[in-house]
């Protein structure tokens, strides 16, 4: 074995363990040719899209647990019309038995549509609790929010940590997926200087194309400067290219250092793609344990 640094790290044992996957309502079929590949127990978050009724994400949650999986229900708080809708919501999926976990994000409505302005406003009506949720995944942003400041951001943060904290609900923060591992590092190290010790998973997107990668970057105002594309392996000249998270991981895994950082995971993005991900997901850990 050569002993040099040329080998990238392993990101095998700790940081992919217990990854989690995202989809959306419309992925069932999806998931039903994916799941083989997918370790039973896996948190599959169901994303909230504008235009899907809830029957869609009851039976997208449904079909996470049928097939051996967590389901993690999107609420998103300024799509919200009433508090009945979100009371309807929560018992529906209370009755399906797809309710003890739930991801609440504040939502991209310019305007709350509603009574929820932000994720806090849902979390603190206490309706999470009365219907049987038990652990809140929050967002977080390594590279801030086109409109959101960083102080409303990093109060927000501390804010959710500290009221899901005194009622008792687990949680844990899941990050806007981003390109640059080291920014997303720093970041996680100023949450634990805040004093926030949720588990982090880290937002990646999946395998995807190069333009694909790109359109949602520009609509959910990630950054993807020229520099940060190549180290990220992908080349912004190239848009007919597909591009996967590997360098991505392997620069996490150098930098991850569990006493500075504590528990820290990894969150896929699948945009539409949920099984070129799952299978990406396998190959790279296959070729993690071969080195
Ligand atoms: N990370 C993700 O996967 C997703 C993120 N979002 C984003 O969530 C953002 C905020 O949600 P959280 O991080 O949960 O923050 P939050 O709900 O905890 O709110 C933090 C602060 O930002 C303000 N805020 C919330 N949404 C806003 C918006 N759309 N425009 C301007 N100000 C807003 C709130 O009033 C509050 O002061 C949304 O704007 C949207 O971009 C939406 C869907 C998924
Ligand atoms: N600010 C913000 N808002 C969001 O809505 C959002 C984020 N950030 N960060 C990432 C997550 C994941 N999101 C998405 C968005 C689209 C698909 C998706 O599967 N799109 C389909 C097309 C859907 C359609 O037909 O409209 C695709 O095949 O790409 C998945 C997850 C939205 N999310």
């Amino acid at each position: 074995m050569n002993p040099t640094a040329t080998v990238p790290p392993a990101v095998g044992t700790s940081l992919l363990d217990d990854f989690s996957l995202e989809m959306t309502g419309k992925d069932v079929p999806k998931l039903e040719e994916a799941h083989a590949g997918i370790p039973r127990g896996t948190r599959i978050n169901v994303t909230f899209l504008a235009g899907e009724d809830p029957g869609m994400r009851f039976a997208a949650a449904r079909a996470v647990k049928r097939l051996g999986f967590v389901p993690v229900p999107h609420i998103s708080a300024r799509r919200l019309p009433s508090q009945r809708h979100l009371e309807e919501f929560l018992a529906g999926l209370a009755a399906d038995g797809t309710a003890e976990n739930v991801f609440v994000v504040g939502g991209d409505p310019a305007r709350p549509e509603g009574p929820y302005e932000d994720a806090l406003a849902v979390i603190r009506t206490g309706l999470l609790q009365r219907h049987g949720v038990r652990h809140v995944g929050i967002s977080g942003y390594p590279e801030g929010h086109p409109a959101i400041t960083e102080h409303s951001l990093w109060s927000a943060l501390g804010d959710k940590s500290a009221v899901l904290g005194a009622q008792r609900i687990a949680g844990d923060v899941i990050t806007q997926f981003g390109f640059d591992a080291d920014r997303v590092l720093g970041w996680v190290e100023d949450v634990r200087a805040r004093g926030v010790g949720l588990p982090v998973r880290i937002g990646v997107p999946g395998p995807a194309g190069v333009r694909r990668l790109m359109t949602y970057a520009t609509r959910f105002g990630v950054g993807t400067s020229a520099s940060i594309a190549r180290k990220y392996g992908f080349s912004l000249t190239n848009l007919m290219g597909t591009a996967g998270p590997d360098r991505f991981l392997h620069a996490l895994a150098q930098g991850y250092d569990p006493a500075r950082h504590g528990e820290v995971k990894v969150h896929f993005y699948t945009f539409g793609g949920l099984r070129a991900t799952v299978e990406w997901i396998a190959r790279f850990r296959r070729g993690d344990r071969e080195g």
